[in-house]
């Protein structure tokens, strides 16, 4: 099974409005709630693909509950959720239909005590022991250490289960000092990590941090991957018209399903491109248009990058 790890689990809202503007009044015209934070939209994305999919990390209160109701009744996930005595937060995504702009609200998420952190390590290190990959993803709620995506992955490494880290600031930075096999920032993650606005210096950088290999998505121009196997970048055909909003999930979901399936790194990255992109199609993140899949996915280009001449890697 492939187990994703989604400490700040959130109930996550879209809402849909005709034009969104500062100090108005907004009706909103079209509501989505699903289980969200960033593992738990990868977990629905591989469980869509058939992968059978363990989600840990911590849920609580009346927001959790529902979280965990709808996870059970929309998905064939699995919930090993740790219970937390705080709520789960909300997230919130205002789609603005004139111009297809999304504006995200994030909430901090409940304070997580010693003990409830205790819990779930022990759930981790249990769940480890069947896994065939782990998906380390999203911010930190209150409580939680900031080097814990450092742990985390330290102690899958020493299980033998890959680890992919998606997550930005300090707990990325502190996460590829424990070489994680693939992180996946997205390009202002990476600059605020790296200083460096190119992509491709920024990726090569963030790899000679520790990471083995960095796949860095670049909202609709694709993503470019850095591995000891060489590069690459992988664009759609064109640019999808819709909701953003958890594209990178489903980029980090057909990463992973690549990496469990053998897939070489171009066909990873093909189908990492072509889902998120139907993602940007689905009306929420953690879905995806099927047939948008099915149309984009042979329409991927992906290419070789040049290797550097200069030692590193
Ligand atoms: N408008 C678009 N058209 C086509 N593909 C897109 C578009 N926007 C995003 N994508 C695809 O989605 C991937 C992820 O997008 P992005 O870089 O915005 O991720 P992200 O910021 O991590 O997203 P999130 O945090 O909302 O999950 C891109 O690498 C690209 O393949
Ligand atoms: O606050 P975080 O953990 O960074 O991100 C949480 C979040 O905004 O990311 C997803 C999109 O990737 C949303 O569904 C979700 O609620």
């Amino acid at each position: 099974m492939i187990l994703t790890v989604t400490l700040n689990a959130a109930l996550d809202l879209t809402y849909r409005v005709p034009r969104l503007t500062p100090h108005a009044t907004h009706r909103v015209t079209d509501v989505a709630e699903r289980p969200g934070g960033k593992g738990l939209n990868v977990a629905r994305v591989l469980a869509a693909l058939g992968h059978r999919t363990v989600a840990t990390g911590f849920a609580g209160g009346g927001t959790g509950d529902a979280l965990r109701a709808l996870l059970t009744q929309e998905s064939d996930v699995t919930d090993a959720l740790v219970p937390v005595g705080g709520a789960t937060r909300r997230t919130v995504a205002v789609v603005d239909a004139a111009t297809g702009d999304t504006t995200q609200l994030n909430e901090p998420g409940p304070v997580v005590s010693p003990a409830e952190w205790r819990t779930f390590l022990g759930t981790y290190r249990e769940l480890l022991a069947d896994a065939q990959a782990v998906a380390l993803c999203g911010s930190l709620p209150p409580g939680v250490p900031v080097d814990v995506y450092a742990r985390l992955t330290r102690a899958a490494r020493s299980a033998g289960v890959p680890v992919v880290l998606d997550t930005s600031g300090e707990p990325l930075r502190r996460g590829l000092a424990a070489r994680p096999d693939l992180a996946k920032p997205n390009a202002d993650e990476l600059a605020a990590l790296t200083g460096t606005t190119e992509p491709l210096r920024a990726a090569r950088e963030a790899r000679r941090r520790g990471a083995h290999a960095v796949a860095a998505s670049l909202g609709p121009d694709g993503m470019l991957a850095v591995t000891a196997d060489g590069a690459w970048q992988a664009a759609p055909p064109r640019r999808i018209a819709g909701n953003p909003t958890g594209a990178g999930d489903s980029a980090v979901a057909g990463l992973l399903s690549g990496l469990v399936e053998g897939l070489s790194w171009p066909e990873r990255l093909s189908r990492a491109v072509a889902l998120s992109a139907a993602t940007v199609r689905a009306e929420a993140a953690g879905e995806f248009d099927a047939a948008t899949y099915a149309e984009l996915l042979p329409e991927v280009a992906v290419a070789a990058l040049p290797v550097p001449s200069a030692p590193g890697r």
